[in-house]
């Protein structure tokens, strides 16, 4: 019970017992010379003390409920490094058995895929500007990076054959696959207005958004209401694009979904062209393999009624800071209504003390290692992911606060494995104690399978099981049934643990 007065009824007057020992009563004793605003006044605090009052005991009410809820509630702990896949899996679940609360926030994703795609033409023209001062800085007569002609004594290249206002196709005459000419340079600077609506509208637009360099990301700080936020931009923004059609000019200016309508031809011109496309294969670029990829959908997302499907909600990449509790009622299975609290945590280095405090309170740990086998983190580029990972999990395996959590293993980006064991990248040169055993996806999977199942022996403090599985956790139907069965186990579990069954 909170300490406040108690209700007060102006009917009854005096409405305090004067012979009463009680010292708060003798406090709330009229005035005797008490004039008739004097007591209205009064009367008016007293009442607002005694609604502050019951807020408070309703407040304490809501949390006892909550604490029991919580202590009752199965609690996962979603780990790994940073962009191996944590936040993504929560999604995969809230879509599996939370759809409606799922699709209810489609809207705040919207100018997350968005920011996501502006922010892959910003790779793509940087890499082209790389490009630009290598071939300027060869070329005696060249054209400079932003369009304008140098000096020079020989006679400057010829014209381009297309106008200014169809060139979206590129002429690369004789050139070689991978010289640029003035056709890709009128479409950077048509699209620069993209680069500049990134970074006005993560500052401008969303407050409670972080941008940091350099780790040129959008980030969300865990508790900070940003979906609601985004849903009332995006909610604002549509009607304007729906207002008018005006593309750059005043107030939408800074209205990604028209801009980038705009753009729309230009950007999926110098995604598909072969000079650009054989640029980034010279430099061994692979900006699909890159969190928040939607170059391939840009003939969809850069549109005017633009609505984000559920596959486009899961792989949007939204960094994580600190630590978010996601609770969940089970709207299916063989549970419905029991209730789940996911905890989504940043993995980056400097985010790893904040995952402690959670380990003594959860059933089970969901950890994702991608195999990036060939990939440097991004916050140590002298560490190497897989290596990086595989010390987590040490850790993780050997922790006393743990030794009775249920650890389920995801090794994740199968698909992205895939790609690059195809491309002919040799484990090999990473991992020299692979030796020259085959470079295909079974023999790679299996060599560090065994690694993290060795951990997980050698390093439990008493022995369990040990369940992994290989996953594309971008890919929702083959997550979905993958979840349904980590959810029966963990539930099984538990209810062992608690002696139900
Ligand atoms: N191709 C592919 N991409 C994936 C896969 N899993 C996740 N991603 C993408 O990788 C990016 C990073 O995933 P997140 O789920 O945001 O990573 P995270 O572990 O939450 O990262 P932090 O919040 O920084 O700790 C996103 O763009 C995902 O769409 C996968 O299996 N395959
Ligand atoms: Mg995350």
């Amino acid at each position: 019970m909170a300490l406040a007065a108690r209700p007060f009824n102006a009917n009854h007057a005096p409405f305090v017992d004067v012979s009463t020992d009680d010292p708060l009563a003798r406090a709330l004793q009229p005035p005797p010379d008490e004039s008739p605003d004097q007591r209205a006044l009064r009367e008016q605090m007293q009442r607002e003390a005694s609604r502050i009052s019951m807020e408070i005991d309703e407040d304490i009410q809501e949390s006892r409920k909550a604490f029991e809820r919580r202590k009752r509630a199965i609690k996962i702990l979603l780990l790994g490094q940073a962009e191996s896949g944590k936040s993504t899996t929560l999604k995969n679940f809230q879509l599996a058995f939370s759809p409606q609360h799922f699709r209810s926030e489609k809207l705040a994703w919207r100018t997350i895929i968005q920011l996501n795609l502006i922010r892959s033409i910003k790779q793509l023209l940087e890499i082209l500007q790389l490009e630009w001062q290598e071939q300027d800085a060869t070329k005696p007569a060249a054209t400079t990076t932003n369009g304008a002609t140098k000096p020079s004594s020989r006679p400057s290249s010829p014209p381009s054959t297309l106008s200014p206002a169809t060139a979206v196709r590129f002429s690369t005459g004789t050139h070689t696959p991978t010289t640029l000419n003035d056709a890709h340079r009128r479409i950077r600077v048509r699209l620069l207005p993209l680069l500049a609506i990134e970074n006005e509208l993560t500052h401008k637009l969303f407050p409670s958004l972080v941008y940091r360099p350099p780790i040129k990301e959008v980030c969300v700080r865990a508790g900070s209401g940003w979906k609601g936020l985004l849903s009332q931009f995006t909610g604002e923004s549509n009607a304007a694009a729906q207002k008018s059609k005006r593309v750059g000019s005043g107030d939408l200016v800074d209205n990604p979904t028209t801009v980038l309508a705009a753009c729309k031809d230009d950007i999926i011109a110098l995604w598909e062209d072969p000079v650009v496309r054989g640029i980034l294969r010279k430099r061994g670029v692979r900006l699909m393999d890159m969190p928040g990829f939607f170059l391939n959908d840009v003939s969809r997302i850069a549109t005017l009624h633009y609505e984000p499907t559920d596959d486009d909600i899961v792989r949007a990449r939204l960094r994580t800071l600190g630590v978010e509790e996601h609770r969940f009622t089970m709207e299916s299975g063989a549970y419905p209504g029991s209730e789940w609290y996911i905890y989504d945590v940043g993995g980056s280095r400097s985010m790893r003390p904040h995952w402690i405090p959670f380990f003594d309170d959860v059933q089970a740990i969901i950890f994702l290692a991608p195999l990036a086998f060939n990939l440097m983190l991004e916050e140590d580029p002298k560490v190497n992911r897989l290596e990086d990972s595989i010390s987590l999990w040490r850790d993780v395996c050997g922790n006393q606060l743990l030794a009775k959590t249920t650890l389920i293993l995801f090794l994740n980006k199968m698909d992205i494995l895939q790609a690059t064991l195809a491309s002919g990248i040799r484990v090999q040169k990473y991992v020299p104690s692979y030796g020259d055993q085959p470079n295909d996806v079974t023999h790679v999977v299996k060599y560090f399978r065994d690694k993290f199942r060795g951990y997980h022996k050698r390093l439990s403090p008493k022995s369990r099981p040990f369940y992994v599985h290989e996953t594309s956790v971008i890919d929702t139907h083959a997550t979905s049934i993958i979840l349904v069965g980590v959810r029966e186990g963990i539930l099984r579990a538990h209810l062992q643990s608690v002696n139900v069954i």
